[in-house]
């Protein structure tokens, strides 16, 4: 069962279109999250959704029933914004259960709600605070807590951590997988941040040019992407793409790029009749000198830059006036600088059709 439908919605404000006819459904119990670029209409599907905005044309189902004409009021979803702003005067326990004072619920079960919302978020020793006695990170609990308080099984998260240091982050992020885990309802929760999206997601929805262009689990969106931007967009170190142009002889058919050349295995679901593609491989199946196992190809390089990140080293490097991005880990690798041997197992190399951007096949091992 699905919780949201959005089916053909478009969003016009003036002369831009921002959502351009997509569909796409979230399904019921699932932390799924809504990635794209910054500025992409992540939050505006988030309105159209709580019915804070109208979509300019297509429908919008909740729990299987067209909810386009509901008023928000109706709609009985738990929304955490981007930024929120917590009653100054009002302690900790009065701001989390402001929202059921509101809809005129009893004490006791507004009493019952704080507590069970501040357990989860691990703040019931901060319940009788006032907010300026906060850390922004408690802070942003506190307004979690908040928007969980409500009674339904529809949350939505409006990239509720930016701004925050990163081992903050990661301590909420675990909180909210665990959280929705016991609250069994549907998250849906927008971010541009890559390792963010990959930390949290259980299923993935890629928001590019108006459109959802893909969606699914977030390992198979992750290591099969049918689309270059998701290849593009979702990954860190940025993944790193060839020109390349294929070449039909009677037995195979060759991807041949400035750098490299190699069989591929074209999807027999998606034709193509172009012979322009791009070959995208993450930094990670870079092997530096290392032969990888399966066929394989080579690529000489000079290292340019090795960044160290801590427990991981980014290495930037240049091939023949290409620009090449590798991982290597911090405890295994040490050269920094020098040229090197690039190997890259067929199976990790990805082909996409230079004119849709959709996949079209990968190396043949
Ligand atoms: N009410 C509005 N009126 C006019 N234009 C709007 C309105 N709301 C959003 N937009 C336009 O839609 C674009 C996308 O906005 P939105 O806030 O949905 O992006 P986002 O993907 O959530 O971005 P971010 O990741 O930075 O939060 C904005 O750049 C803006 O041009």
């Amino acid at each position: 069962m699905n919780s949201v439908e959005f089916k053909n919605i478009s969003k016009v404000y003036g002369k831009q279109t921002l959502l351009k006819e997509t569909s796409f459904a979230v399904e019921a119990g699932t932390f799924t999250v809504i990635f794209g670029a910054p500025g992409c209409g992540k939050s505006v599907i988030l309105r159209l959704l709580t019915g804070l905005e109208k979509p300019t044309s297509g429908e919008v189902f909740l729990r299987g029933e067209n909810a386009t004409s509901l008023s928000a009021g109706d709609r009985n979803i738990g929304y955490i914004p981007q930024s929120f702003a917590l009653y100054p005067h009002y302690k900790v326990r009065d701001n989390i259960g402001y929202p059921l004072k509101l809809i005129g619920a009893p004490k006791s079960e507004i009493d019952d709600v704080v507590a069970r919302t501040a357990e989860l978020l691990r703040i019931t020793r901060l319940l009788d605070k006032y907010p300026n006695q906060l850390s922004g990170g408690e802070k942003q609990r506190v307004a979690i807590a908040r928007g969980i308080a409500k009674k339904t099984d529809i949350f939505i998260f409006d990239d509720p951590l930016t701004g925050l240091d990163f081992k903050l982050r990661e301590q909420l992020f675990d909180d909210l997988r665990s959280m929705q885990e016991t609250l069994k309802a549907t998250f849906i929760y927008t971010t541009s941040d890559p390792l963010e999206a990959l930390m949290l997601a259980e299923k993935i929805h890629v928001l590019d040019d108006g459109k959802v262009i893909e969606a699914g689990n977030i390992e198979t969106v992750y290591h099969q992407p049918q689309h270059l931007r998701t290849a593009l967009l979702l990954g860190f170190p940025k993944i790193n793409t060839f020109d390349g142009t294929l070449e039909k002889d009677s037995k195979s058919i060759i991807c041949k790029t400035k750098l490299f050349s190699f069989p591929v295995d074209l999807n027999q679901s998606e034709k193509s009749d172009n012979d322009q593609v791009v070959v995208a491989v993450r930094p990670q199946y870079l092997k530096l000198n290392e032969k990888p196992s399966g066929k394989s190809i080579f690529i000489n390089a000079n290292i340019t830059l090795a960044e160290d990140l801590g427990g991981e080293m980014v290495i930037h490097m240049d091939a023949d006036g290409v620009y090449l991005l590798g991982v290597e880990r911090h405890d295994s690798f040490s050269q920094q600088e020098g040229a090197v041997e690039i190997g890259v197992a067929n199976q990790n190399l990805m082909v996409f059709d230079a004119k849709t951007s959709r996949r079209i096949g990968q190396g043949a091992n």
